[in-house]
């Protein structure tokens, strides 16, 4: 009999039929599914659309007549066996719900190899042997290792940074660039009110996309990120420059972690006589409903997600170029920030 289940799911995958079809000629026989419990988690930073991921990966998973287990609080919940099932019910009405419903964390217990491998043991005791692990640079990290250890693994990008060079777009970062864009025009209405320069801290970590774009959309006139960093003269410069061609009001957008932004505000306030403001984005930047491109983008690749899994692919990243949902292998993801010339390019034209 064994023998010839495992013909049965042979034949099966060389005739493509691996996943619902598959699944369901083994359900007509009784025999155990292909694949029958998806792990699903988020991890790191919350980002706007991993709502959507999970609902995309849930809905999928049921219509292929899969069943999902949700992992709460990202690696460090699969530590403490914080998992259930969920239905396509209770993910019914999240995609335009910002954070995750499965919370998250950042966890230093599965950076060790000890944690891992407990973290396999939980996923192999629940029957989980599939996973999808939904955030940054650092939880693709980490799903790429649990993949080295045996289990199936797709990651898909979910961070509102920006900072994954093999994906043009991750999700959340659309949803933040509308927010950062928004609130930089209510900044604007109050600079140009008093003649005001604002600096604008924005978030990205070491990525300076929501900076470049948002000077891209129109939010920001003079922009300083960790690939192209202007020194405080140079700030000073191009402000002075603005001034004597009329424009009073300026806005300046750094990237977080540059600048002690005190001491950036007093040195330009000093050296150009005027009165400078700063502000913080902070928090308001992860949350809120994300944007529809999120939303779809989301969907579109939970739904990759659960089908790569399906025809047996594990340690891959999926991922989105040029408008065309791709994968990619975890081991080769994690080459950095992506090369923006570009649209430093742009920007420069878009400037003088
Ligand atoms: N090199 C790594 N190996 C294993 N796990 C990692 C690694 N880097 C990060 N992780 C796990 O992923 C979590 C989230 O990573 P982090 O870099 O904080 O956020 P993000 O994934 O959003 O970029 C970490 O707290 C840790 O549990
Ligand atoms: O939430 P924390 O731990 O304060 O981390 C703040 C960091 O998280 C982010 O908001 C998102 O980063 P990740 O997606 O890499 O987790 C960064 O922009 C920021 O530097
Ligand atoms: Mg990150």
């Amino acid at each position: 009999m064994l023998l010839n289940i495992l013909t049965l799911k042979t034949t099966i995958k060389a005739l493509d039929l691996y996943g619902e079809k598959g699944n369901k000629i083994l359900n007509c026989l009784g025999v155990a599914l292909v694949m029958t419990k998806i792990g699903v988690l988020t991890s790191g930073g919350d980002a706007p659309g991993m709502n959507a991921v999970i609902r995309a990966v849930v809905k999928a998973a049921s219509h292929y007549h899969l069943e999902v287990m949700g992992i709460q609080c990202g690696f460090q919940g699969l530590l403490e066996g914080k998992i259930h099932r969920l239905t396509p019910l209770e993910v019914e009405d999240i995609a335009d719900r910002g954070g995750t419903i499965l919370k998250t964390s950042r966890s230093m217990e599965f950076m060790e190899e000890i944690g891992r491998k407990k973290a396999v043991e939980i996923l192999k005791n629940q029957g989980i042997n599939s996973l999808i692990v939904i955030g940054g640079g650092g939880s693709l990290k980490g799903a790429e290792k649990l993949h080295e250890l045996g289990i199936k693994v797709v990651g898909i990008p979910g961070t509102i940074d920006n900072d994954l060079a093999f994906t043009d777009y991750s999700i959340g970062f659309d949803t933040t660039l509308n927010t950062v864009l928004e609130c930089i025009g209510k900044i604007k209405d109050t600079d140009f009110s008093h003649d005001k320069t604002t600096i604008v801290e924005v978030m990205g970590r070491y990525c300076g996309d929501l900076a470049l774009y948002s000077a891209l959309a129109g939010g920001g006139e003079i922009i300083s990120t960790p690939e192209k960093p202007l020194d405080v003269n140079t700030i000073c410069s191009k402000l002075r420059l603005r001034m004597s061609n009329g424009k009073k009001d300026n806005i300046v957008i750094v990237t977080e972690r540059m600048y002690e932004l005190q001491d950036l505000q007093r040195y330009i306030e000093e050296k150009l006589n005027i009165s400078v403001r700063t502000t913080v984005l902070g928090f308001i930047q992860r949350g809120g409903n994300p944007s529809a491109f999120d939303r779809v983008l989301a969907s579109n690749m939970g739904v990759t997600a659960v089908e790569l899994l399906m025809n047996g692919y594990s340690g891959q990243a999926v991922g989105i170029k040029e408008n065309k949902i791709i994968h990619k292998e975890l081991g080769n993801i994690n080459a950095g920030i992506a090369d923006k010339q570009d649209k430093y390019r742009l920007l420069e034209k878009l400037l003088s």
